[in-house]
């Protein structure tokens, strides 16, 4: 397939996951707001949604500066984790998912305030096209661990002693490295295929100096695959 087409391909399922996701919103809840090309869709959406009097009264909590600025951009209103105590539903992309559910997420640095927001909500739907779903998670893609900038020496030297190979993430069209919404720095660790998601997860997460990685295990509830059935674009949902 020419590049071109193929692009186009991946925006449109990404494009049907995103709606579908948005769909399955209801009045009056209160909404976390992923971040990312896919579920930027599905915030689109939601304020068609809300434009055409389908949709009432739901507040937005963004995972992001990107989710929020989405957020007010398509008139969707907003509130933090100070106003409300729970989130009745949760919509997020993914850059990998397994058979079990567990995800790496972090490919736009924005994974910690996702899982703060992902792990309280009462549903949390992944949206994702084909082309994240692995059998095993590493494989692809490489895992993003956010880390204090004064602690990038001791934690890239715990993560090699993991087996990982630490990268710091590099700015694109900004020199040096990409800072988080948060301040800090991003390591892009690789692994060969992650074994033990879960305890991976919380022996990175005990290094002093790494605030969250992007290992999410057992969390999502459901997963909304964006794909291309006999030329058609179509929605499989994995439970
Ligand atoms: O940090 C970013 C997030 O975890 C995204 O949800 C993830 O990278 C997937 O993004 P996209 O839908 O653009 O592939």
């Amino acid at each position: 397939m020419a590049k071109n087409s193929a692009d186009e391909t991946i925006k449109v399922m990404k494009q049907q996951v995103g709606i579908a996701a948005a769909n399955r919103v209801s009045s009056d809840s209160i909404v976390g707001l992923g971040t990312g090309s896919t579920t930027a869709y599905a915030i689109q959406h939601l304020g068609d949604r809300l434009k055409s009097g389908d949709l009432n009264n739901i507040k937005g909590i963004p995972t992001s500066f990107q989710a929020s600025v989405l957020a007010k951009q398509y008139g969707i209103p907003l509130t933090t984790l100070d106003e409300v105590s729970k989130i009745d539903i949760a919509i997020d992309g993914a850059d990998e998912v397994d058979p079990h559910k567990n995800l790496i997420k972090g490919g736009g640095a924005a994974h910690t305030r996702e899982k703060v927001v992902d792990a309280l909500a009462d549903q949390f739907i992944v949206v994702v096209d084909q082309s994240k779903l692995v059998e095993a998670l590493g494989t692809t893609f490489a895992l993003p661990v956010e880390v204090l900038p004064m602690a990038i020496a001791p934690v890239t030297d715990a993560l090699k002693k993991l087996g990982g190979e630490p990268e710091l993430r590099m700015g694109v069209k900004k020199d040096g490295p990409v800072i988080t919404d948060q301040g800090n720095m991003i390591l892009d660790v690789t692994f060969e295929a992650i074994a033990d998601p879960a305890t991976l997860e919380s022996t990175i997460n005990n290094i002093p100096g790494v605030l969250e990685n992007g290992l999410f295990v057992g969390l999502a509830d459901l997963i909304l695959i964006g794909e291309i059935v006999e030329g058609q674009p179509c929605v499989r949902e994995m439970h």
